[in-house]
């Protein structure tokens, strides 16, 4: 072969968990090679030290068949999956792409396993700029590239959805992978009434962007033990999806409303799912989005993932040093700086936002927001409208709470001398609320429009972090708080001496609680939020947030506590 004209060929290692996978892929993006085993663990899952044995073993046997496929000599890079993951998998993997290197006397590069599934999928699917919802055994995220960076602008607080799925799996004694043994109970789920599984009310726990669910999986294992109700396995199987699964899709939403992405991709090994991908289907359609899922074998672990993000980082530059391949059992998706993004691309593909419909003037998450008259007076009709990917009991319960709940927080708040929008009327029919107009623009767009950090601008963060912790010291935790979330006006107004009033709005997810860590909770959802929208002034926005912050009862243990909840493992 004639070496000048010769593409580029990488060969991946991935080994971050229980499966091993090899690679080989051409800087042309085409895949010469790609295969993957599955270390099947014993019912206690697991075993860190075992699934190392499993890749040090299917290692050998993947590299020789790869190897009868394209010959060695044409391998010009060796990349490897340097995190996150298991640690003992991560080191088998790591000794794998050393002595591969080594022997073929060719460069080597580690690469971050989480940017390897968005890339992959970029490469085999049409999406370009996505909003990725990452579903895996070992991570639950959402990921989008916002200023030089893949930000995680939503996650789970505890375990990760297969994590999740595979655990009440195997508390019934089915076997391993667990979510395809769920998925397939769930399908025979009947209800008498209807043409669909039999629904049975599950805890349903949203934060913002972000989602838990550790409070699921106990009560979803409870239900299945439960012998006085008539349910039956197939019911808490099809139960414990319908509501991992909204879940799951409602932050997605909700990260969509608020990046304004044109683009929704999933991947991970759930993305095998194919009531998960219905939900997200039928919600890209509500929003209006494109919808894309990469073909099985590209959704979950792969070494072709890791070969191809080796390629585009190599080309771009990146060199790893040998001494530089420890590995990186809490390597995070943020923490890769990347250099094959073209940054210019990516803002005329961002042009083509998310269209809102004509007739409102905002279209959240969750509900529409229109303008309307209302006793002569111009007024906002709040209505949270129906979300066809959820089932109907679910979706009643959800839209109902929340309309009654945020009517309540709106007029308990304003007791607490911060401003609200008032509330005029409330239709519980329809999940709608018909409040104040407020005349001004989203705190969003004020800081967007505000390029350096004026006095009024810096004051005005000052009085968010005030009013957040009034209300913390109130014990309420409003559980969604962006800078969608926050409008500013420039009207003449009581609440304030200066001419600038701050209002707070959307108390869908608030709630009274004194439960420290969601105090915690409440700010880290604040953060991600200002870090996936406002990157560049991120350090001076928070630190003005929390000098305002500091008026709370406990500032200094909720700062901890902050700290804490972010340095969680998530590998235990
Ligand atoms: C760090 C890395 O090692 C880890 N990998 C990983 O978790 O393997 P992955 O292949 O992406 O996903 C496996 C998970 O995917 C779930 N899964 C597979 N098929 C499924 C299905 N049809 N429905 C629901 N879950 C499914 C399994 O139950 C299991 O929890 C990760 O990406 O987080
Ligand atoms: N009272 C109001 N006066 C003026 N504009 C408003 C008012 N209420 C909401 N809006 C506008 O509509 C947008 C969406 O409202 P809201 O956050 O209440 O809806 P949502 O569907 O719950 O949104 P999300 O869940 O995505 O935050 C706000 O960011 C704001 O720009
Ligand atoms: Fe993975």
């Amino acid at each position: 072969m004639n070496r000048k004209s010769k593409k580029l060929i990488c060969l991946g290692l991935e080994g971050t968990a229980e499966k091993t996978g090899v690679g080989i892929v051409t800087e042309d993006g085409e895949v010469l090679y790609n295969n993957t085993i599955i270390y099947k663990p014993p019912l206690q899952g697991i075993n860190p030290r075992e699934a190392a044995d499993h890749h040090a073993e299917t290692f050998i046997k993947l590299l020789k068949d790869a190897f009868n496929n394209v010959n060695p000599k044409d391998i010009d890079l060796v990349a490897f999956s340097q995190g996150p993951g298991l640690g003992p998998s991560l080191r088998v993997t790591a000794t794998a792409g050393r002595a591969l290197a080594l022997s073929l006397n060719k460069p080597i590069i580690g690469v971050n396993h989480c940017v390897g599934h968005v890339e992959i999928g970029k490469l085999t699917t049409p999406a370009k700029d996505p909003l990725t919802l990452y579903v895996s055994g070992g991570n639950t995220q959402i990921l989008a590239y916002v200023g030089n960076k893949y930000r995680v602008i939503g996650e789970t607080h505890d375990i990760a959805i297969g994590n999740c799925l595979d655990q009440f799996a195997r508390s019934c004694g089915l076997p391993h992978p667990g979510g395809v043994y769920i998925e397939q109970m769930a399908k025979k789920s009947k209800d008498n009434l209807e043409n669909r599984g039999n629904y049975l009310k599950l805890p349903y726990t949203i934060k913002g962007m972000d989602l838990s669910l550790s409070g699921l999986l106990t009560a979803a294992i409870k239900k299945s033990k439960d012998t006085s109700g008539n349910h039956t396995l197939e019911d808490v199987c099809y139960s414990l999806q319908e509501t991992a699964f909204a879940m799951l899709t409602e932050i997605t939403e909700r990260a969509l409303a608020h990046t304004n992405k044109s683009e929704v991709m999933l991947v991970g090994g759930v993305a095998a799912n194919d009531r998960l991908k219905e939900m997200l289907q039928k919600m890209c359609n509500e929003q209006n989005v494109d919808f894309y899922v990469p073909e099985k074998q590209y959704c979950g672990d792969n070494g072709a993932m890791i070969g191809w993000l080796g390629i585009l980082q190599y080309k771009n530059g990146k060199r790893t040093d040998l001494a530089d391949t420890k590995i990186m059992p809490n390597y995070r998706a943020d923490m890769v700086g990347v250099n094959w993004i073209n940054n210019e691309d990516n803002i005329k593909i961002n042009e083509a936002q998310r269209v809102i419909p004509e007739n409102l003037i905002g279209k959240g998450a969750e509900a529409d927001i229109e303008i309307i008259d209302y006793l002569g007076n111009k007024s906002i009709k709040k209505t949270r409208i129906v979300k066809g990917y959820r089932v109907n009991e679910l979706d009643i319960l959800i839209r109902q709470r929340r309309t009654v709940k945020e009517a309540r927080f709106l007029n308990n708040v304003k007791n607490l001398r911060i401003c609200t929008p008032t509330v005029y009327d409330i239709n519980k029919d329809e999940n709608s609320i018909i409040m104040e107009f407020i005349d001004g623009v989203s705190l969003k767009d004020y800081i967007l429009n505000n390029k350096c950090l004026n006095p009024d601008l810096k004051n005005l963060l000052i009085r968010v972090g005030e009013s957040i912790a009034k209300m913390h010291n109130e014990n309420i935790i409003h559980n969604d708080l962006t800078t969608s979330n926050f409008m500013v006006s420039q009207d003449n107004g009581l609440c304030n001496e200066s001419n600038i009033k701050l209002y707070v709005l959307d108390f869908g997810l608030a709630k009274y609680t004194d439960v420290f860590e969601d105090r915690a909770i409440d700010l880290i959802v604040l953060k991600k939020a200002l870090i996936s929208t406002h990157y560049k002034q991120f350090d001076e926005i928070w630190n003005n947030i929390l000098e305002g912050y500091k008026i709370s009862k406990d500032y200094d243990k909720t700062l901890k506590m902050i700290d804490k909840v972010e340095k969680k493992g998530r590998y235990l």
